[in-house]
């Protein structure tokens, strides 16, 4: 019974772990009183690299897999997961965490970016479990509803954030492959019955090499293959360099590196390689002794000349500014610093890169630090078109007015692995020319494609039952809304031409009269959401996983300015629930702005609301009446709280997410003082609340003054616990009151 009230809050990286520190002890000490346990998992970067690593450390070093835990506990009714967002590393930021566990005394071995031995082979096995998107795919055992909360919403409309200006000759454009990439080359097909497959690779001489020696399949599991030629990918982005240069657009590359692992490494590779073309045929030979790796990105050179001798380290370093005088501008991360789009894989990720663009009016900033409008290359075709339509909407019709634009919620695809986000155990990079195939057991080939050398290969799967759960979710959502519900799906691509088979089929299993379900293609889906949008109506996007991810940062950041405040549910599929707080990410130019001014802006609005759906669920599937208040009076708390704009300001001495999350507190309070459902709960929150009011502004001067020095946590991946204690809870007046509770 124990386990029935407990909630399991994620421990996790950068700036929502800053704010977790202030926070949870607030959400701790307010569910105690009702027998709600809250307890903390570490799933952070470094608590998964510990976890990785037992036998190199001490006792008190380790730390348990709590990935694994959650992962076994989603698959049960009682799973109750809170999960902030984490960082899918890169290999680069891998390596930073390593090199911050080593100094603080962790015997974690190095990351061995060459595998030249057995054992450097056996180690990035080991590592592969960290890299990358490693968390939410081990979670997400369920699909995904995203939306935004109706006070949200509302809030947006009646407080809109900044919004670029679209000129009508703006000419920014999105640019893809026409050819040779994955969506060219896609073949799919559902399987009648439960089998295994191998992946093999062979030759033009015939011989063959097993890839992958055996993956199960489901009956009815639609899988899929697609090839990226990289002689076409090349040519692309030397085509689109010189097109660039001419329009004198800034060039602009939008990949997911992150959670796409093994293949979009290898594409931003390529793009390196192609424009900083002259400088690195000039050093080819220095650069193969360094070892660069350029899936890391420009910088990986960077770092890597650094013990070069000083003559040679400035020539290498003269030759790659000398590119940029053939070049176009290109999209800067950090124009103070010289950080282009090109230097480290995971700065530009498309799910958030690209709806900031559209924000910003179409443009991006340039190496003089101003918005110039940008040729965005987002080389294959499977999603890209749908930004060139919303581009051209915008053009033609303007920006997006915040105050008065409909929605766009999403139903996505995602249990279970699902599609290309579950591809990575099945992507491989063509060794030689020749074929990559999927064999069945008995040898029958389920699929072939031709490959050259070098050509990033992958498989993905997507299994039947969550197919029907999310046509499910779909019609559920479709019909709690009466909102259209648009199946953006292209009868032209391999893979979608299965799945509109089965959503047909699967949707004939509901009373669906009086609901308008559609199936579109993804560019005929994206205009008549923008259509109804700019007349203020709502619609539902039901979408793969990929598209699930672009979509749920693309509206949320027009419709609300940042992704973080989405409600983010993923119903599990054997009757858990797992709360995604917002659809964004980890905000790492949040971190730096605490480290040197001490103010976090970060908005953990998107906390909030996952803690509300999570004691909504507690309250719902385990009849607990407390929990049921608590969610009740946190949406008070929360309404108050945005009719209060007790938001945090991006500017330093003004309220940051420690003020945010006081004002939350005490508008909790008040609303669980105010309720007359459980006596002794108001007696308890009569107290803090009042507490609270008569020194509301002693705490807020508190926790001000904390700000406007550069702060010391001890660490960026791994913060030392009291320093970031002391650092999140400066208010002694607020600390007591919650600790009094
Ligand atoms: N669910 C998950 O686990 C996810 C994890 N990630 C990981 O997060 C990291 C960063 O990814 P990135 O693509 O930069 O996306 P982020 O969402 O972290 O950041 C993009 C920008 O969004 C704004 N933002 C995001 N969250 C908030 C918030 N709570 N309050 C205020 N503003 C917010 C910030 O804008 P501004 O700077 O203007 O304030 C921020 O710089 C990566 O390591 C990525 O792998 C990404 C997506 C989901
Ligand atoms: O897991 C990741 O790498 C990112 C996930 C993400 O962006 C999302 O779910 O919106
Ligand atoms: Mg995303």
């Amino acid at each position: 019974m124990a386990q029935k009230s407990k909630i399991i809050y994620t421990k996790i990286d950068e700036a929502p772990a800053l704010a977790t520190y202030s926070l949870l002890p607030i959400i701790k000490a307010f569910t105690k009183t009702s027998g709600i346990e809250i307890e903390t998992k570490d799933i952070s970067l470094t608590g998964r690299i510990i976890a990785n690593f037992p036998e190199n450390l001490t006792e008190e070093q380790r730390i348990p897999d709590y990935l694994a835990e959650l992962g076994a506990l989603s698959l049960t009714p009682e799973a109750n997961i809170i999960k902030l967002p984490n960082i899918s590393a890169s290999i680069p930021q891998l390596q930073s965490a390593i090199a911050e566990l080593q100094e603080k005394g962790y015997d974690i071995p190095t990351y061995p970016e060459e595998a030249k031995t057995d054992e450097d082979k056996a180690l990035q096995v080991r590592f592969a479990k960290v890299l990358g998107s490693a968390v939410n795919p081990v979670l997400r055992e369920g699909n995904s509803d995203r939306r935004a909360a109706g006070s949200v919403k509302q809030y947006a409309k009646n407080n809109p954030h900044r919004m670029g200006k679209w000129s009508a000759d703006s000419k920014s454009h999105v640019s893809h492959m026409t050819e040779g990439d994955f969506y060219g080359s896609e073949k799919s097909v559902t399987m009648p019955k439960a089998t295994n497959v191998r992946i093999e690779y062979v030759d033009n001489a015939g011989n063959t090499t097993v890839l992958k020696e055996k993956q199960e399949l489901l009956a009815n599991e639609v899988i899929d293959s697609s090839v990226m030629n990289v002689k076409a990918l090349r040519a692309f982005y030397a085509k689109e360099i010189a097109g660039a240069k001419k329009e004198g657009l800034l060039w602009s590359l939008h990949l997911k590196a992150t959670m796409m692992k093994i293949s979009d490494p290898v594409m931003f590779k390529h793009a390196v390689e192609v424009f900083y073309e002259e400088a690195i045929a000039k050093h080819a030979d220095t650069i193969k002794e360094l070892g660069v790796n350029f899936n890391n990105g420009l910088g990986d050179l960077y770092n890597k000349i650094q013990n070069l001798p000083e003559a040679k380290r400035t020539e290498i370093e003269a030759d790659i500014m000398e590119v940029y005088k053939s070049r176009p501008d290109i999209a800067m991360v950090d124009s103070d610093k010289g950080i282009t789009n090109l230097h480290v894989p995971n700065n530009v990720i498309i799910d958030a890169s690209m709806p900031v663009v559209v924000r910003d009016g179409g443009k991006m900033w340039n190496s003089a630090g101003e918005l110039q409008d940008t040729k965005a290359l987002i080389p294959d075709r499977c999603y890209a078109t749908i930004y060139q339509v919303c581009f051209d909407d915008c053009r033609k019709n303007g920006a997006y007015d915040v105050a008065t634009m409909g929605s766009v919620s999403n139903v996505g695809l995602m249990a279970q692995k699902a599609e290309e986000y579950g591809s990575h155990d099945k992507t491989f990079i063509a060794q030689g020319d020749g074929v990559i195939r999927v064999v069945e057991f008995d040898g029958t080939i389920v699929m072939e494609q031709k490959v050259e050398k070098g050509d990033i290969f992958r498989m993905c799967q997507v299994k039947d039952a969550p197919i029907q759960d999310w046509v499910k979710l779909a019609v559920n959502r479709a019909k709690a809304t009466n909102t259209p519900a648009i199946f953006w799906l292209d009868k032209n691509r391999a893979h979608d031409a299965q799945l509109i088979k089965k959503v047909n089929t699967y949707l004939a299993d509901y009373d669906t009269s009086g609901l308008d379900i559609r199936i579109l293609t993804p560019d005929d889906a994206i205009a008549f959401s923008l259509e109804r949008i700019r007349k203020g109506e709502d619609t539902i996007s039901v979408t793969g996983n990929v598209l699930r991810d672009y979509l749920t940062d693309l509206f949320p950041i027009l419709e609300l300015g940042s992704s973080s405040k989405m409600l983010s549910i993923v119903p599990l599929m054997n009757g858990g629930g797992l709360f995604e707080t917002g659809a964004g990410g980890s905000a790492p130019k949040h971190v730096q702005q605490f480290m040197t001014e001490g103010h976090l802006r970060w908005d953990s609005l998107g906390e909030y609301l996952a803690l509300g759906v999570s004691l909504e669920h507690l309250a719902n599937v385990f009849n607990n009446e407390k929990a049921a208040l608590f969610a009740e009076t946190l949406d008070l708390g929360v309404s108050k709280f945005l009719e209060e704009r007790k938001s945090p300001s991006r500017k330093v001495n003004e309220l940051d997410n420690r003020g945010s999350n006081f004002y939350l507190a005490m508008y909790w309070a008040q609303a669980l003082a105010a309720q007359d459902k459980n006596a002794e709960l108001k007696t308890i929150f009569t107290k803090v609340a009042q507490d609270m009011e008569a020194n509301e502004e002693k705490i807020v001067t508190e926790l001000n003054d904390a700000q406007g020095t550069p702060m010391n946590i001890g660490g960026y991946f791994m913060p030392n616990e009291e320093l970031a204690n002391k650092a999140m809870r400066p208010s002694a007046t607020l600390n007591a009151i919650i600790d009094a509770i």
